[in-house]
């Protein structure tokens, strides 16, 4: 079975189809890339995966289970974690507390024994910071854990913010637009750190990404969107090698 199954999605805003027929299959593993150019409907398909938005039209199927039209939190628990265009990091917190968020929402104690501060509280609270340095470790960043997440370099924010995502234990991480804004060395580190993340955590991941290095370096499978439709979708190195491709999105 597939891990994540789309048919047919569809959304407009207004009298604008955003994202219209919009069919995708991401097997259990696949390193999986959403290409197009600027407004094609890529993070619109995200917003519609999480529950930011509700489809007018399509399933989605993640593992088998339909979670069309459920809500962000639920999905979250469903399975799937994002990372965003601009980095949504809590700034004033540290390194650690920020991956503790992730956690928070897989394995909370009750409320009451939070405000209580009741002993299953702390012993919850030691294993999640014992927990959340492990992962900071797989990361390269448990040295910089009590810092505050403003204070990190720009390329280690985009690695914590996909600590923080992977804390939530997902079975699909999506990653929109990791490399923007890095220099060619960050994009590199970032390369290994996302074939890492899919290799160590058994993870499957859909990026979208605007970077062709890091798209032909690490993805097995593309679709590429073009106003709200797919364009073509399969191998790498054969969709970069698409004429219809090179015409639409490539060449321009
Ligand atoms: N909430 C909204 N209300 C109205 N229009 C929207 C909304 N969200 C997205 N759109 C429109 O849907 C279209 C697709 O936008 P989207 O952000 O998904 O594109 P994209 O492929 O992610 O672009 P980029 O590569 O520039 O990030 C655009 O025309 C955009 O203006």
């Amino acid at each position: 079975m597939a891990l994540l199954e789309i048919n047919n999605l569809g959304i407009s805003f207004g009298g604008l189809r955003a994202v219209d027929n919009f069919s995708i299959t991401i097997e259990k593993g696949q390193l999986y890339g959403l290409i197009g150019p600027n407004g094609a409907g890529k993070t619109t398909i995200f917003n519609l995966l999480t529950g930011v938005y509700k489809p007018n039209a399509g399933t989605i199927l993640l593992d088998g289970n339909n979670i069309t039209g459920k809500k962000t939190v639920d999905i979250n628990r469903a399975g799937i974690a994002r990372t965003f265009q601009n980095i949504r990091l809590f700034k004033d917190l540290t390194v650690l507390d920020n991956v503790k968020t992730g956690l928070h929402n897989s394995h909370p104690y009750s409320t009451v024994a939070g405000i209580l501060r009741l002993p299953n509280y702390y012993k919850v609270e030691k294993q999640m910071d014992e927990k959340a340095v492990e992962l900071l470790k797989v990361f390269d960043l448990d040295k910089e854990k009590d810092t505050l997440a403003s204070n990190l370099p720009y390329g280690k924010q985009r690695k914590l913010e996909i600590a923080r995502a992977l804390a939530t234990g997902p079975k699909l991480l999506l990653l929109d637009e990791p490399a923007a804004g890095m220099n060619p060395n960050e994009t590199a580190e970032l390369m290994d750190t996302i074939r890492f993340v899919r290799d160590n955590f058994d993870m499957t991941i859909l990026l979208i990404e605007h970077d062709m290095k890091l798209v032909s370096g690490i993805c097995e499978r593309l679709t590429v969107l073009n106003f709200g439709q797919v364009l073509t979708q399969g191998k790498t190195a054969d969709v970069l090698h698409d004429p219809e491709v090179i015409k639409a999105y490539l060449g321009e």
